[in-house]
C-alpha cells in the first residue's frame, strides 16, 4: 500500500570552538565533492549566525534541511545562544588536532540543554579535519565521550570531503526516527520541525484523517 507522503523541514545547528571548520563542513556539505581546480579551503570567521540550506530525500522523507553556521568566537555568544531553542539537531564540532576544542564539547552541550529541552535536540558528536595527522584528540575518547553524553560520534573532513553527507545523513535519519516514536513532536510555535506538506494516501481519503505527526 501506498504510505501518504510529507516533507518536512528539520532545523539544524551547527555549534563549537572558533576556527574547529564548521562553515567549511556545511559548505562542503550544501556544494558537494570539491572539483578538481578548487583552491584550498580559506574562510572568514562567522558572524554571529549564517544560514544555508539544503533538500534531502531519504527513504519515506523528502525533508528541507535549515542549517545554522553559528559563530564560535566568546564575543557572539549572546547571539548565537537565543537560537538554541528553535533546533532539533544539533552537531557539536571539535578539531581533532586542537585538544582544547574537545574538552569544550562539554560546555557546548551545556549550553544548548540549558535552554532547550533535552528530550527535543538530537546531538551529533563531530570531530572534524580528519585528513590531518597531527591529531591530539584520538577516535576512542571521541567515542566515550559521545557514549556518555548519549549520542553518536563520527569524523569528518571538508578537505576529503569524508563522511560529510553521512553526518547529516545520520542525525536527519535520528529526527525521523524521534518523530516517528513520538519522542519529538511537531509543535506549534516551534522552529524546529515544521511540517512543510502532506499528500495524503489516495486509498485513505475516504477515512478520517489522522491529526497526527506524519508517520513517514
Ligand atoms: N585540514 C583541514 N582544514 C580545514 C578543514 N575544515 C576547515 N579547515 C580550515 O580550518 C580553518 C577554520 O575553518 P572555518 O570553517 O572558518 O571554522 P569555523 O568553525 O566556522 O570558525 P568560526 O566561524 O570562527 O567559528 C580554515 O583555515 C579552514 O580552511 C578540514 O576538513 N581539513
Amino acid at each position: 500500500m501506498e504510505a501518504a507522503s510529507c516533507s518536512y523541514q528539520f532545523r539544524i545547528a551547527l555549534l563549537g570552538d572558533a576556527a574547529v571548520g564548521k562553515t567549511s563542513l556545511l559548505r562542503r556539505y550544501v556544494a558537494g565533492a570539491p572539483r578538481a581546480e578548487e583552491p584550498e579551503l580559506e574562510q572568514e570567521p562567522t558572524v554571529g549566525v549564517e544560514f544555508y540550506s539544503r533538500a534531502l530525500q531519504l527513504p519515506g522523507l523528502r525533508v528541507k534541511l535549515q542549517l545554522w553556521d553559528t559563530a564560535g568566537q566568546e564575543r557572539f555568544r549572546s547571539i548565537t545562544r537565543s537560537f538554541y531553542r528553535n533546533m532539533v539537531g544539533v552537531l557539536l564540532v571539535f578539531d581533532v588536532t586542537n585538544r582544547d576544542s574537545f574538552e569544550h564539547i562539554q560546555d557546548w552541550h551545556q549550553e544548548v540543554i540549558s535552554t532547550q529541552d533535552p528530550d527535543k535536540v538530537i546531538f551529533l558528536l563531530v570531530g572534524h579535519k580528519s585528513d590531518l595527522s597531527t591529531r591530539c584528540v584520538s577516535t576512542q575518547e571521541a567515542k566515550e565521550l559521545a557514549a556518555s553524553l548519549g549520542m553518536a560520534f563520527m569524523e569528518t573532513s571538508a578537505k576529503n570531503n569524508s563522511n560529510v553527507d553521512l553526518a547529516f545523513d545520520t542525525i536527519t535519519t535520528a529526527i525521523q526516527q524521534a518523530l516517528q516514536q513520538g519522542n519529538i513532536k511537531l509543535e506549534e510555535g516551534w522552529g524546529g520541525v515544521r511540517l512543510l506538506h502532506r499528500t495524503p494516501n489516495p486509498r485513505s481519503s475516504s477515512r478520517k484523517q489522522h491529526s497526527g505527526p506524519c508517520q513517514c
